[in-house]
């Protein structure tokens, strides 16, 4: 049995959590670049926590340009086991409301100007990213939602575009009627792919602020109608957070959906063949793998 490290990534309006015992920002080096800002550790119902601003303290970065790579090789370097990613979405359902909250279980990637692996040439790996969520954390996301009072829905595609423009209405409305999607945002890919690869249970609420700019009775996304449903909804969005150490609990058992052990067979350049320096890159992400293969 291992020891649980719960790792909150905060989206657009949440920079901070309260609640943590002993709370320190502490800098993380990693050899991904710098993550977003400093990580906020400490101690919550007896788990550890890591919180992680996504686009640090003050909004600093765009979608674009959040250093993905680095904030998931941080909270891996860290001990974290569970990442949760707090986002504000948009809809594409009438009853996924604003201010309503849905546990994200798919994605469609239309992200394109983004770094979205940790493996490449030198130590090539392929893992699965069909569930890409893990439904062990999903659920335990589900039941703090409800706990905390919170309209919460179960089950949800994420459609992530690159931005850092909102969508157009023609695109609006095929993701929506074409693509099934069921929520819109900008950062959710690759941040799952590389938790993944990092074997982290990932799960992902979204926090939704509007209707995109399909709805007739809606009009187009304003993001001053975003931020005011953001400021109500980042206090639910924290009442959650501290409802999920009781759930999960401090001993973790190995994860029922492999999350915990993706790299396993994924791993295809031979050991002789593999590059020193993104083996020596890969120390946290894959230490586990690495050790037991070469
Ligand atoms: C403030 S509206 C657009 C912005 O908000 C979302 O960020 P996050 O997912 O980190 O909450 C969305 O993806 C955009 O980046
Ligand atoms: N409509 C929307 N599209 C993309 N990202 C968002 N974040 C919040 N609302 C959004």
């Amino acid at each position: 049995m291992t020891k649980t490290m719960i790792g909150v990534i905060g989206g657009s309006g949440i920079y901070d959590i309260d609640g943590l015992q002993d709370a320190t920002w502490q800098s993380v080096e990693s050899p991904w670049g710098a993550p977003s800002d400093q990580i906020l550790t400490g101690t919550l119902d007896g788990v550890p926590m890591a919180f992680l601003p996504r686009h640090g303290r003050g909004h600093v970065h765009s979608p674009t340009t959040v250093p993905y790579r680095a904030n998931i090789d941080a909270l891996k370097r860290l001990g974290v086991t569970d990442v949760i990613s707090v986002s504000a979405c948009g809809s594409f359902r009438e009853e996924y409301a604003p201010g309503h909250f849905v546990v994200v279980d798919q994605f469609i990637d239309r992200t394109f100007a983004r770094e979205k692996s940790f493996f490449g040439s030198g130590c090539v790996a392929h893992v699965s990213v069909a569930h890409p969520t893990c439904p062990r954390l999903g659920d335990a996301c589900y039941a703090a939602g409800q706990a905390a009072g919170i309209t919460i829905h179960k089950g949800g595609t994420y459609l992530a575009m690159e931005g850092p423009q909102f969508s157009t209405l023609a695109e609006s409305k095929m993701y929506r009627e074409q693509w099934g999607a069921d929520v819109i945002g900008m950062t959710n890919m690759p941040e799952a792919k590389l938790a993944r690869e990092a074997e982290l249970c990932y799960a992902s609420i979204a926090m939704v602020t509007d209707y995109d700019s399909w709805h007739p009775d809606h009009g187009e996304v304003d993001v001053t109608e975003i931020i005011k449903t953001l400021m109500g909804n980042a206090d639910k969005g924290r009442a959650l957070v501290r409802g999920l150490p009781a759930l999960l609990g401090a001993d973790r058992a190995p994860c029922p959906h492999g999350c915990d052990r993706a790299l396993e067979f994924a791993i295809l350049t031979a050991p002789e063949a593999r590059d020193p320096a993104l083996m020596q890159k890969l120390d946290a992400v894959a230490g586990r793998m690495l050790t037991a293969s070469s």
